[in-house]
This record gives structure tokens, C-alpha cells and sequence, in this order.
């Protein structure tokens, strides 16, 4: 029976997200149906009730996807921040159980910070003040006068993608701009003429603007606090639409009243959507609710994007923009995603046909691939061997993490390739001298995968729906029996390969069946003349 997948989404979403995974593009299509139910703006108890038999969920800021979320959310495989931020969700949790998190980074920059700079310059020019009295029919010219950008220093804290928008723009208003970002190089602050400061205490003792860009995190959370606000020259200005939090809001009240600040713009706050009622109705401070992203062209932009992602997810494949996938940034070619399909499966192929306790798993790659590359065929094999061997939900996020707590080792080598063919060799190693077996798979032209050896003997057969894996005596009349024995039970072959190692010898036989086996069929093959063993493959 087809496998129904629910996406629940629990913010509003651009019609684009909705249509993707509707109607979904040819080479994005799942296999499983979809059952998606929509509830922006839902109240929790419902959205922890739906949480339950999940598998995947899109929501924006108002969800917390927590402690409480996440240990309800037994079929969960994926979270799909449909945003940067992603503060409010407990990804330590989520990698532990296997869940996959991703966002839309760099979707809603420009956004972000054309707001910043609206903000700004409604600040200082008190527009939102005036236009209250204007059109409540006041024309007072004298009490909405405000103070210029040009010449004022901005100082920005966090020259990411948002942060770095910023300072251009602030530069097109004549502005100096001052960053401090201690996690990025000198290269990327001389390319957006932003003179670098060391320490946060440099910046906040020169600027007249301060503007937080910065995750919001352990380390960042209040790190704009009393201390930090009085070491600004007194009548400054404070924006904030990156996160509540960054910025600690009663010591941000406490010096607006002191008239030490004299200003801040917030898009982002504390407590959302209930923020500091002091602070939202000081005179001097102007908010909106956290509407950086609310444009059509940054909605439709995350809208495509997290649909694309959890479609990608979905169909197994490695997504673009990760937040908790260990060492995997971009999947990068269509090759490479080839190659790692084979990866999965040639593992998934070894972890049945073993009888031993393993102790290392070793993939040899012949190809000419990236470190990051490389990484990506490990975890696919570390994931496709675990699956098969594993009660646990294993996905790229914890592969890693289950191989270790299982105590198994894994090593990887990579030797060049000079031609199209890119070779896989997958082993399983026992404790014992004798216990070892391997799966060697070829994949030709990018494009072409074919399993190529089991332990000593040669094949080339497709690796897909179940197989028989047979070893027998070389002697007369193998074929013959197993074949009218399969046929009596109903089963069809699709391909046959026979290898033996020399002629009377031993024999290996790899049948590739149309639909699924049942194991009582491949038990009964056991009983034929000649057989040593048989086993069935599945999940290819
Ligand atoms: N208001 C909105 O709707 C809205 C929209 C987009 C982004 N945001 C928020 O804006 C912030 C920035 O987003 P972005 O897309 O630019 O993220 P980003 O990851 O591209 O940039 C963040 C930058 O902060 C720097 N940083 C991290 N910790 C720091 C620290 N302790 N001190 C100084 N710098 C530090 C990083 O090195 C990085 O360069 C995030 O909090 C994001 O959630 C808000
Ligand atoms: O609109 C949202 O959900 C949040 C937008 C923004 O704060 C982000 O983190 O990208």
C-alpha cells in the first residue's frame, strides 16, 4: 500500500510552497502521498495534537519546536524552518532523534534589511509620529523635525547576510559604517567597506546607530545589555530586527527613560507575540511585528525553497541547506547524488548478508571526489547499513551518532579514478580472521549503477527490488530446480546472474525478482539439491 507522508505547516506560507508539493515537478516527485494539512497561526494545543502523527513540519516563528513538541512527535523526520532563525527550535533534541532541520538561509535578506534601514529612517525622521498627527489632521512642521544619516557612524554587530545588506545600504546614505563579527575574515569586511572592530566595546564607543544582526544564541543572548547600552555615546540610537533577546529590554527601557538612548526601532522582541508593554509604547520607540521577512519577494522566495527542501528530504536525498546534518553543506551534482544512492544501497545490500558480530564497516571509493563529497558517500553507507540493522529511524542527521553508540568502526579510503567509472567496495569485518565480507558496485557515466561483486565473484546486475542471494555446489541442474521451483510458488525472474569461482567448484547466483518475496519461498529454497544457502535482499 502506497505510504502516506503528513506535512503539517504551521505558518503562513507563500501559494508557491503549496503548489510544489502538490504538483510536484518531475525530478522533485516522492513516491509516498502526501496528506498535508495547513493551520497557520493555530493554538498550540492543536498543533500538539497534530504533532503526534506527523512526519514532517513547516512552520515559522511562532511555532517553538521544543522539548514538549518534539518527544510528542513520534513519526517526525523532518522540521522546515521556513526562515533564518532558527532559535526556537530544540535542534540538539531533533539530531538526537534523527530529525532533520532545515531552513531557508539568504531567502529573506534584502528584506530583512530594507526593513532595517525603513526603520532607521523612520526614526530619525519621526515619520510614524507625524503621519499620526497629519492625518489626524494636525500640520505641525516644528515638532517632527529630526537629525540626518549622512556622517553618522552605524555599527553593526554581525556581518552576515542580513548585517552585510545593511552596510551597504547605510554606505548609500553616506553613512560610516563599523562592524564587529569575530567569526568571519578580514576579506569579507574590506568587500562591504566595513572598518572592522576587534571588540564589541570598540564599536559600541564609536557608533551613533547600533544594529544587531547576530543569531540569536547562548552567546548572544543579552549580550547588549545595561553594561553594553552605557558604553555607547550618550544619544544613541538601538535596532533591532534580527531577535528579541539580543538587545535586553528592561535595560534598553531603563536608559530610554534616562533619555540616555534616545531612540530604538524594534521588529523583534522577547516575548512575541506579547512583547514588554513598556517598551512598545515609549514615545521614543517604534516597533512593528516582526514583519522583516513580510514581503511577496522573500515569501515567494522561502515558499519555493522549503517546499524544494522537504521534497528533497523526502526522497532521501541530501538538502541544501542543513542545519544539523554534521559535516554536509550542498549536495553538489546530480553524480554525486547518484553515487550516493549506491553508497546506501551497496550497505544496505552488505548489512544482509553477514553472520558474524561486525566490528568495522569499510567503504573503498574509486572516484575523484572533495573531502565534502567523500563525507556525504560515508554517511549514505553508514545510513543504508544501519537502516537495514537498526530498529532506530536512521537518517543522515544521526547515522554518525547510532554507529558510535552501536560501537562499530567505519573507515573510509578513496583511490583516483581515470576513466567514467566510478567504483564502491563496501566491507563488513568481523573480530575473527575469517569473518569478512564485501559488496563492490560500479557506477558508469554518472549515470548507470550496477552491483559488481559479491565477496570473490563477479556480477553485474541492477540493484533494485528484492534479490535471492544463493550460493550452491557447481553441478548439473541448480538453474533448472530453482527455476521451476520459483516459478511453482508464483515468483517471476527479472534477471538471473551466476558466477562461480571454477568449474565444479563453488557458485554464487543473484535473482533478481519482480514484486516482493515472501521468506517462506526463499526458505524452501534452502531444501533443493546442491543449495548452501540462500538468502533474501530487500529494501534496495
Ligand atoms: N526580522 C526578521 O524577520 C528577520 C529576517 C531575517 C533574519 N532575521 C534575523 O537576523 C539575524 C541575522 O540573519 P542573517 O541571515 O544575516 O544570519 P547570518 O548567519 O548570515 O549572519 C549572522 C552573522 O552573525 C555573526 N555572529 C554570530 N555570533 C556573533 C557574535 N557573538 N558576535 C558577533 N557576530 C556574531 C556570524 O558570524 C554571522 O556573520 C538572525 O537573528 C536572523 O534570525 C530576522
Ligand atoms: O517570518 C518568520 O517566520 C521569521 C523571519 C525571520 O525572523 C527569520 O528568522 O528568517
Amino acid at each position: 500500500m502506497e505510504k502516506t507522508v503528513k506535512i503539517l505547516i504551521t505558518g503562513k506560507l507563500h501559494d508557491i510552497a503549496l503548489k510544489l508539493l502538490n504538483n510536484q515537478p518531475s525530478e522533485l516527485a516522492v513516491s509516498e502521498s502526501l496528506k498535508i494539512v495547513y493551520i497557520p497561526d493555530a493554538p498550540r494545543d492543536i498543533i500538539l495534537k497534530e504533532i503526534e502523527d506527523t512526519h514532517v513540519l513547516i512552520s515559522r516563528s511562532e511555532t517553538d519546536v521544543d522539548a514538549e513538541l518534539l518527544r510528542k512527535a513520534k513519526k517526525l523526520s523532518v522540521v522546515a524552518r521556513a526562515a533564518v532563525g532558527y532559535g526556537n527550535i530544540d535542534c540538539d533534541l531533533a539530531t538526537e532523534m534523527g530529525i532533520l532541520v532545515v531552513n531557508t538561509p539568504g531567502k529573506n535578506t534584502n528584506s530583512a534589511a530594507e526593513l532595517t534601514m525603513g526603520l532607521l529612517l523612520a526614526l530619525v525622521r519621526k515619520i510614524p509620529q507625524a503621519h499620526m498627527s497629519t492625518s489626524a489632521g494636525g500640520w505641525n512642521r516644528h515638532k517632527f523635525s529630526g537629525t540626518e544619516l549622512g556622517d553618522k557612524t552605524i555599527g553593526i554587530v554581525g556581518l552576515g547576510n542580513v548585517g552585510h545588506r545593511v552596510a551597504k545600504f547605510a554606505k548609500g546614505f553616506d553613512m560610516r559604517v563599523i562592524a564587529y563579527d569575530p567569526y568571519i575574515s578580514e576579506d569579507v569586511f574590506r568587500k562591504n567597506q566595513a572598518e572592522r572592530k576587534n571588540t564589541l566595546e570598540e564599536l559600541l564607543a564609536e557608533c551613533d546607530v547600533l544594529s544587531v544582526h547576530v543569531p540569536l544564541n547562548k552567546e548572544t543572548k543579552g549580550m547588549i545589555s545595561l553594561v553594553e547600552l552605557k558604553k555607547m555615546r550618550k544619544g544613541g540610537i538601538i535596532l533591532n530586527a534580527a531577535r528579541g533577546g539580543i538587545v535586553a529590554e528592561r535595560a534598553l527601557l531603563e536608559v530610554l527613560n534616562e533619555g540616555y538612548i534616545v531612540g530604538a526601532a524594534i521588529d523583534t522582541f522577547d516575548n512575541e507575540p506579547k512583547p514588554l508593554q513598556e517598551l512598545i509604547a515609549h514615545p521614543n520607540v517604534i516597533v512593528t511585528p516582526h514583519i522583516g521577512a513580510s514581503t511577496a519577494e522573500a515569501q515567494y522566495r522561502i515558499g519555493e525553497t522549503i517546499a524544494i527542501q522537504v521534497l528533497k528530504a523526502l526522497r532521501g536525498e541530501i538538502v541544501d541547506y542543513p542545519v544539523n546534518l554534521p559535516h554536509v553543506s550542498l549536495l553538489g551534482s546530480n553524480d554525486l547524488k547518484v553515487f550516493s544512492v549506491l553508497s546506501e544501497k551497496v550497505s544496505r545490500f552488505g548489512a544482509q548478508i553477514f553472520d558474524f558480530q561486525p566490528a568495522i564497516l569499510k567503504l573503498t571509493v574509486k572516484a575523484n571526489l572533495n573531502k565534502e563529497d567523500l563525507q556525504v558517500l560515508k554517511l549514505s553507507a553508514i545510513k543504508g547499513f544501519l537502516s537495514h540493522a537498526s530498529e532506530e529511524f536512521v537518517s543522515y542527521v544521526n547515522a554518525e551518532k547510532i554507529l558510535q553508540r552501536k560501537g562499530l568502526e567505519f573507515e573510509i579510503e578513496m583511490t583516483p579514478s581515470s576513466s567514467a567509472k566510478n567504483e564502491l567496495l563496501f566491507e563488513v569485518y568481523g573480530k575473527g580472521t575469517s569473518e569478512k565480507i564485501s559488496v563492490g558496485a560500479v557506477l558508469y557515466d554518472g549515470k548507470f549503477a550496477r552491483l559488481s561483486s559479491i565477496n570473490d565473484f563477479l556480477f553485474e546486475i541492477e540493484l533494485d527490488n528484492d534479490l535471492i542471494v544463493m550460493q550452491n555446489h557447481d553441478r548439473p541442474g541448480v538453474i533448472g530446480d530453482v527455476g521451476s521451483y520459483l516459478a511453482k510458488n508464483n515468483v517471476n525472474i527479472a534477471q538471473f546472474e551466476l558466477s562461480r569461482n571454477r568449474r565444479g567448484g563453488m557458485a554464487m547466483s543473484l535473482i533478481r525478482i519482480d514484486g516482493d518475496l515472501e521468506s517462506e519461498v526463499v526458505a524452501g529454497l534452502r531444501k533443493l539439491p546442491n543449495l548452501i544457502s540462500a538468502r533474501l535482499v530487500s529494501g534496495l
